[in-house]
């Protein structure tokens, strides 16, 4: 792991699994950790820099444009003094200031608007990224910051690629422009009003480290805050049952107090480097002023040269005060590359494509267009597994076998395993050692986009994703048939739902399926892993209490299904597992028996315990 993950995962616990080299593609090697700066300038301006380049190079124009203004007036001056015709000089200041406005602002929207194509493409890079994380990554991440990173951070880089860069190109250049201009005016006073310029501004400079880390500081708080609040919404239900919304309030209180001084003390840093900036304009004026009026009153110096000399200083006074600002903007955008930086350090996972790269799935002739894929054999050899960061085995040698086709029911106390072998089965972790065989292949030899599609997975809380009905049932499976819809709905038993709901298939189902009871949940998510036509259903079923209705729905549903796939489920009711071909009893991470109901009742004292304490109490 890189140091940047590091920064962002925490340091790897003993007894971490190695995940294995097939299904995480490392990203590449970093040999030491980047300044923000760095990453700013390379990985997110670089792809963009020649409009970057083009958008500056209007602005200098526009602002040597603005340099050749004092010039142009000097000229007018001398003209009228002279008694000359002032006609033509006035023209060419009039074209000069017209000139650099308009050049000036062409120069501005084309950087502002490259820099919304870099807020753009690294949220889009990073969105990406975030959802091809491993779910072992993912375990210790916090939403919340990941979100801000996503959002707040990477408008950070707006402004640093807007203006702030370009802005400090050009401010500098322009600065220089001026000072050689004053030097050609006259080299002695030019010498005293760098020197006062360079003193405070070179004092001030020291402060920008300051802003970095103080800017840093500030996201990764807002980070904080966004974690805060994704915790509560996330909970939103629980929060309001439990009266915790006092508590949770608090939370984010605290975190955005947090946030704020941080701001705050980022804000002062860049107020210290304006106050700087402004000083040494201001002592530049009065030197310019007082010595300068000197000089032209012992005649080192003619007043047109004092007036085009004080020109100068007014003009790169506020090219000072913005370089200042520019400076502060510059060190929120590297802070803010940094943190993102953190998230494109993680190894990700391939791409799926909605079973495009699936393997196709044999299809026996005379299937059912519901589920019409050959079912899949399973094997567990002696899998020995904890969880990353924890010291405790979860599955301590662990060997079980589920024959192709019909119901297996996975049954044990809590806390057995059993949702665990399906997590490994999904190759959302890898084991520390043994064999995960599919069809008698070792799940690691599965492409892994291909893995997940041949296989359904249906989790217990079942969420269902905000939308409608259709959208749920056929984003994972956009190509299925009309047909097949139909059978999947007939066979899951949603079909008189859809007949039931106001708007059929296209009813809005709300946030996480609100809309939905939670066995109805269940069979929605069941019909979602259908379409994708698997050759292995796992299923966890639901916890909590059904209604008689859904209970029958679900059992005939997976019953069903189970004549045509392999369906393994974890059982927590009687019904299932009587209608199960064959049950796998699991203690401590291991299967401590096998057999049907009826054998398993004869034979196993802890089977017997689980029916009377457990299944049972879900009998409808
Ligand atoms: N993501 C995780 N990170 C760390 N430990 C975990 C994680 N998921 C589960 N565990 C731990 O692994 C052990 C087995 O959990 P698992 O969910 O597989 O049990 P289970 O048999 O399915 O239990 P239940 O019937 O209560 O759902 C438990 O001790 C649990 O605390």
């Amino acid at each position: 792991m890189t140091g940047a993950a590091e920064a962002l995962l925490g340091t790897p616990q003993a007894g971490r699994t190695t995940p294995a080299p097939a299904l995480v593609p490392k990203p590449e090697p970093t040999p030491a950790a980047p300044s923000g700066l760095r990453l700013l300038l390379t990985r997110h301006l670089r792809p963009h820099r020649g409009r970057l380049v083009a958008g500056a190079g209007l602005g200098l124009a526009g602002g040597l444009a603005g340099l050749a203004e004092p010039m142009a007036a000097k000229a007018l001056i001398d003209r009228l003094v002279a008694g000359g015709s002032p006609t033509a000089s006035a023209i060419g200041l009039g074209a000069l200031v017209l000139a650099s406005v308009l050049i000036t602002a062409a120069g501005s929207y084309l950087l502002e608007r490259t820099a919304e194509g870099v807020v753009r493409t690294t949220r889009e890079r990073l969105a990406a990224r975030v959802l091809r994380l491993p779910v072992a990554d993912m375990d210790r991440q916090r939403p919340g910051d990941l979100v801000a990173r996503l959002t707040s951070d990477t408008g950070q880089l707006r402004a640093a690629a807007g203006q702030a860069l370009a802005v400090c190109a050009t401010s500098t250049l322009m600065v220089l422009g001026g000072l050689t201009a004053m030097f050609l005016l006259d080299p002695v006073l030019a010498g005293a009003t760098v020197g006062v310029i360079g003193t405070v501004c070179g004092i001030g400079s020291l402060t920008l480290p300051r802003i970095g880390r103080a800017a840093r500081r500030s996201q990764q708080v807002t980070g904080e805050l966004g974690a805060a609040l994704e915790r509560a919404l996330g909970a939103f239900r629980t929060v309001k049952a439990n009266g915790l919304e006092r508590r949770e309030t608090e939370a984010a209180r605290e975190a955005a107090h947090r946030a704020w001084r941080s701001g705050v003390r980022a804000v002062g840093w860049e107020a210290a480097v304006e106050v700087a900036s402004g000083l040494s304009v201001r002592l530049a004026f009065l030197t310019v002023l007082g010595f300068g009026g000197t000089r032209v009153a012992t005649g080192q110096m003619t007043m047109s040269a004092l007036v085009a000399f004080l020109f100068y200083v007014l003009f790169i006074g506020p090219l000072l005060t913005q370089l200042a600002g520019s400076a502060g903007l510059v060190q929120r955008g590297s802070a803010a590359a940094l943190r993102i930086h953190e998230i494109e350090c993680l190894a990700i996972e391939p791409l799926a494509d909605a079973g495009a790269d699936a393997e196709p799935p044999a299809e026996p002739a005379a299937a059912p267009a519901a589920v019409r894929a050959a079912p899949l054999a399973l094997e567990l050899r002696d899998v020995r597994f904890g969880y990353p960061g924890r010291d405790t085995t979860v599955l301590d040698g662990l060997s079980l076998d589920v024959p192709a086709g019909g119901l297996t029911a996975l049954v044990g106390p809590s806390g057995a395993g059993k949702s665990t072998v399906f997590a490994l089965l999904e190759r959302f972790y890898e084991p520390a050692s043994g064999r995960i065989l599919l069809d008698g292949r070792d799940v690691r030899d599965w492409p892994l986009t291909g893995l997940r599609a041949t296989i359904g997975y249906v989790e217990q809380d079942a969420p269902v994703l905000s939308g409608t009905l259709r959208d749920n049932l056929l984003r994972s499976a956009p190509r299925a048939s009309p047909e097949e819809l139909r059978a999947v709905l007939a066979l899951t038993r949603l079909d008189g739902l859809v007949e039931r709901l106001p708007a059929g298939l296209d009813t809005e189902l709300g946030h996480r399926g609100t809309a939905l009871s939670g066995g109805q949940r269940q069979r929605v998510a069941i019909a979602r892993a259908l379409l994708r036509r698997p050759r292995l259903l796992l299923l966890d079923e639901a916890t909590s209490q059904l209604d008689a209705e859904n209970e029958r729905a679900l059992r005939d549903a997976v019953a069903d299904i189970a004549r045509e796939t392999t369906v393994v489920v974890i059982a927590h009711r009687l019904s299932t597992v009587t209608g199960a071909r064959r049950i796998v009893v699991l203690e401590d991470g291991r299967a401590r028996a096998t057999g049907t109901h009826r054998e398993l009742l004869a034979s196993d004292e802890l089977y017997g315990r689980l029916v009377r304490t457990q299944l049972l109490d879900h009998r409808p």
